[in-house]
């Protein structure tokens, strides 16, 4: 028995002869958001559904809050919140009507008005589902996910389609919840978004797990990318300072590329001040998570 929310090991999703998930593990700790991060078809949402317990695995196992998503599902359901990319309700029912309705299924719902405000829902209260814009119906299913006060919380692009406003309002709602200890497991294509909400990140490449972490170790270990030197215009080092490189990117602007730590970035200075110069700006520039996300993802992402 694990105390963990979630405890994914070596689960393998297959469509027919396409593998969409290949061997991934992964944990989510009690009271911890965990991002998974990837591009399109990575196999983020064949995961989700895994965990959700709307798809069985075809190998490897998956505990939820210690149960079995597919096994235990009944006993499971009233413990999640789970929002899906789209659909799901009725689209003839009404905003409040469909709310009201996954409120009454708990034994301790949230209030149904505070969501409705603090999600921007209340004056759709009286509109059907299916007049609601995307991002309208976005926010209803979120709040359709917390109204039961759920212990465990999966989110698959939870601000796909939401204007900023909405976004924030999200981003605020799920550090409430985690303050609460509610564990969160999200899907997003947003890095930003991954970096001010998750404790950890999982990277997933064509079914694989390219890169976790968290965000901080992601990019310290990626260190530093990028010198930027302000001076006098036409300075050439030639190879003088390889293997690192030196382009003046507009005059008197260079930017330093390679292997940057502080005795080449020692070196890079002494260079300048052997010529004369007179450097006027030092910048350097540590790596973000969507540099290390592009360079685990660009290249071989689509096979
Ligand atoms: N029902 C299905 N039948 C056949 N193939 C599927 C099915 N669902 C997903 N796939 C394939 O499995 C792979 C993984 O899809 P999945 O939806 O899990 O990716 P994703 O990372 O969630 O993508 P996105 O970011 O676009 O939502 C893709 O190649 C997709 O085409």
């Amino acid at each position: 028995m694990t105390d963990d929310a979630v405890q994914v090991r070596d689960v393998v999703v297959r469509y027919g002869d396409t593998t969409a998930v290949h061997g991934v593990s992964l944990t989510v700790p009690r009271g911890r958001v965990l991002s998974l991060l990837g591009h399109n078809g990575a196999g983020k949402t064949s995961l989700l559904q895994v965990c959700e317990g709307f798809r069985r695995a075809d190998g490897g196992q998956v505990r939820v809050l210690g149960l079995d998503p597919m096994d235990d599902h009944d006993e499971l359901m009233p413990r999640l919140g789970i929002m899906l990319q789209s659909g799901g309700v009725y689209p003839w029912a009404t905003a409040g009507e469909i709310l009201r309705l996954f409120a009454s299924f708990a034994a301790q719902p949230l209030d149904v008005d505070m969501l409705l405000d603090r999600l921007g829902l209340r004056r759709f209260e009286r509109t059907r589902f299916r007049r609601l814009s995307g991002g309208e119906q976005q926010r209803l299913s979120l709040a359709i996910a917390l109204v039961g006060r759920p212990e465990l919380v999966f989110l698959d692009e939870p601000t796909a389609g939401m204007d900023t406003e909405a976004r924030h309002t999200t981003w605020e709602l799920i550090e409430e919840l985690r303050a609460d200890g509610v564990s969160v497991l999200l899907t997003t294509h947003l890095l930003d978004e991954a970096e001010r909400l998750a404790d950890e990140v999982v990277i997933m490449r064509n079914g694989l797990v390219a890169a976790t972490g968290t965000p901080a170790e992601l990019t310290a270990a990626a260190g530093i990318d990028l010198l930027e030197v302000r001076a006098e215009p036409g300075l050439v080092p030639g190879d003088r300072l390889s293997p690192l490189k030196v382009t003046e990117t507009s005059p008197g602007e260079y930017a330093v590329t390679g292997a940057l730590d502080a005795a080449t970035i020692a070196e890079v200075l002494g260079w300048f001040a052997g010529v004369g110069a007179t450097v006027t700006s030092l910048n350097t520039r540590r790596r973000t998570l969507e540099d290390v996300y592009l360079a685990l993802t660009k290249a071989e992402a689509y096979r």
